[in-house]
């Protein structure tokens, strides 16, 4: 089934084809989008006798293709290799002049032309350090109070109609350059329209950005990445985080830009676990050992159908959840969250058991990341609601902050942001920093300090406990359990350990801080969206891990929440348990015989 584009203004019908013909026509270019002629690609910096990562890739895009990049068994291959377009890596043989890269272009400066929207990738302004992400929740900063459209948008603030009168010039214009910049603006701004409509934006354009939801504020970006009509637009991954129905927006959004006469050219990562759109036309496919096959969707399909059929593949169900304990984790009675007038959650009725397993279901900004807040005592709204709220059977005021922080292991999109890439943080440091919750690795073995701060007795009990949760969870979620070689498994897990947290592929990000949530054995753990960015051999390590691996022990409860059903480690056959936002109301799905 196609999913229809909204018509902009409900009568007007228009068409992204249209609006998108503003470009002049000098730059209408028959030549290929791209031409990589067999190359390797090589790390900047690293000579042509080191070893690529990329080899015997030959590559060419022409105007009407739409591609798709997906890895199998790799995982940092298609945001690496998507970076190397934008001149992040080298590629040798350079591409021969007078051609070059993108021949399309002309000779015109790529770096004007060509955009990549990543969401697998921290942003860069971001720095090394910790970055707060609870602001959002408390009330809203002078500084974080600039809304969508001010920080992303400010030329839309100006009314439509007034495009019409130009604004008085020291220099007056020409009549026909005032109509040139006239219509060119007019036109970006029925794009803009277009796209806000279409993508469900309208209603947030007046919000501090800072208070949009994960899937809002990803749809804002890809937004504004088109708004400004690069000549090629690479996104990497733009389906993680969004809903369902947000997803077959984004992608008959892309479908009708992809048929206009002069698109936007787009080439799209995606994981080998997402849809290929029907439109698709040419894959690029990176393979464990670096190699790249490139070709018509029809040839390379069947490779990755293969590895679908062999990552979707779910484990035994000898681990089926043991049923709920009575002991009770959490407990919100008639619990609400507002922002002034706007109801975030209202009345939400929710126990958490222990060793209960559960999927958080809501579509984007339905308040989970929210709901999630109240329960690390994140939120200051906690503490107003704190008699409908017990955790840990104590009503939430009675607990400080950080003994929550001790109870709960979790991974989440504002986590994985906001977590320091400082230079000389590896990931044995990384994963160590649960056992004081806090970001700093602390301690002589790096696994933290005694609870009054002095270091742990060597060799004693604490310290060999948390040294053997520490290898546990490398050898669960390592390299070993996404690679089948496992013959030097002790160097390849030491070798693993000590690397830099900041080098690692978003993907090794994600897992290690899976590792991190995990590795304390905290009462409660709440996934969300914890494989993002992770290949398919990832995701099916820590499935397992979870499942069956001893990643969670009898008691320890789990939240996971995540759009897409698959990721969930438990099916209903295993007694998972679900629970929907819709509106901001909550209530427990039952399963549909
Ligand atoms: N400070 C705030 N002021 C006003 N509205 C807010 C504020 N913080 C959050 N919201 C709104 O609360 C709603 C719920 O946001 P939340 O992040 O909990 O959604 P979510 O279900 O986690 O979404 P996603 O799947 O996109 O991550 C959103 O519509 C968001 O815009």
């Amino acid at each position: 089934m196609t999913f229809r584009t909204r018509p902009l203004f409900g009568k007007y019908l228009i068409n992204p084809s249209h609006i998108l013909c503003c470009r002049s026509i000098s730059t209408i270019s028959d030549q290929p989008i791209l031409r990589v002629p067999k190359s390797s690609i090589y790390a900047l910096g690293a000579g042509s006798s080191s070893k690529p990562l990329f080899h015997d890739i030959s590559w060419t895009i022409h105007p009407k293709d739409a591609w798709i990049v997906v890895s199998v068994g790799s995982t940092s291959g298609k945001t690496s290799l998507l970076r190397a377009l934008l001149g992040h890596l080298r590629i040798h043989p350079a591409p021969p002049p007078p051609y070059g890269l993108f021949p399309f272009l002309n000779n015109r400066d790529p770096h004007k032309h060509v955009s990549l929207v990543s969401f697998a990738h921290r942003p860069r302004a971001a720095g090394g350090g910790f970055v707060d992400f609870t602001a959002r929740y408390g009330a809203v900063r002078e500084e974080d109070k600039r809304t969508l459209r001010d920080t992303f948008f400010p030329e839309t603030a100006r009314p439509i109609h007034d495009l019409a009168f130009p604004e008085m010039h020291s220099s007056v214009p020409t009549l026909l350059e005032t109509s040139l910049d006239i219509s060119k603006e007019r036109k970006r701004r029925l794009l803009f329209e277009y796209l806000v409509e279409n993508l469900d934006l309208r209603r947030f354009l007046e919000l501090p950005l800072i208070a949009l939801s994960n899937g809002q504020t990803r749809k804002a970006r890809i937004l504004k990445a088109l708004l400004e009509q690069p000549e090629l637009l690479i996104l990497d991954e733009p389906l993680t985080g969004l809903d369902v129905q947000t997803r077959k927006l984004l992608l008959s959004l892309l479908e009708e830009l992809h048929r206009a006469p002069e698109p936007p050219h787009i080439i799209m990562g995606s994981r080998i676990q997402d849809p290929i759109p029907d439109w698709t036309t040419h894959l690029a496919i990176i393979h464990k050992d670096g190699t790249v096959q490139t070709g018509p969707k029809e040839d390379l399909m069947p490779t990755i159908t293969s590895h679908q059929t062999s990552s979707s593949q779910t484990t035994s169900h000898q681990h089926a959840i043991k049923r709920d304990l009575d002991r009770v984790l959490i407990d919100m009675q008639d619990l609400n969250v507002a922002y002034g007038d706007r109801k975030v959650l209202k009345n939400i009725r929710w126990t958490i058991h222990a060793n209960s397993r559960w999927h958080l279901l809501g579509a984007n900004g339905a308040g989970k990341t929210t709901l999630l807040a109240m329960l690390t005592g994140e939120h200051p709204q906690s503490y107003t609601q704190s008699s409908k709220l017990h955790l840990f059977s104590r009503p939430r005021s009675k607990w400080p902050t950080p003994y929550l922080h001790a109870q709960i292991g979790r991974v989440s999109p504002e986590l994985h942001n906001a977590f320091p890439r400082r230079k000389g943080l590896s990931v044995w440091d990384a994963i160590g920093t649960a056992f004081n919750n806090n970001f700093m690795p602390r301690g002589r073995r790096r696994v933290g300090l005694a609870s009054d701060g002095s270091e742990l007795e060597e060799g004693g009990q604490v310290e060999q406990w948390r040294l053997t949760r520490m290898w546990h969870v490398l050898e669960g979620l390592g390299p070993i359990a996404w690679n089948s070689d496992n013959s030097k498994k002790q160097t390849t897990l030491q070798a693993f350990a000590d690397r830099q947290f900041a080098d690692l592929s978003p993907g090794e990000q994600s897992i290690v801080l899976l590792m991190r949530a995990l590795v304390t054995r905290p009462p409660l753990v709440l996934l969300d969206e914890a494989w993002a960015g992770m290949d398919e051999g990832m995701v099916k390590a820590a499935r397992t891990y979870l499942r069956e691996g001893g990643g969670l022990e009898d008691g320890q409860a789990c939240i996971v929440v995540t759009h897409w059903e698959d990721e969930v480690p438990w099916g209903w056959e295993d007694g998972v348990r679900r629970f929907q936002l819709v509106n901001g109301e909550g209530k427990e799905l039952q399963k549909v015989q």
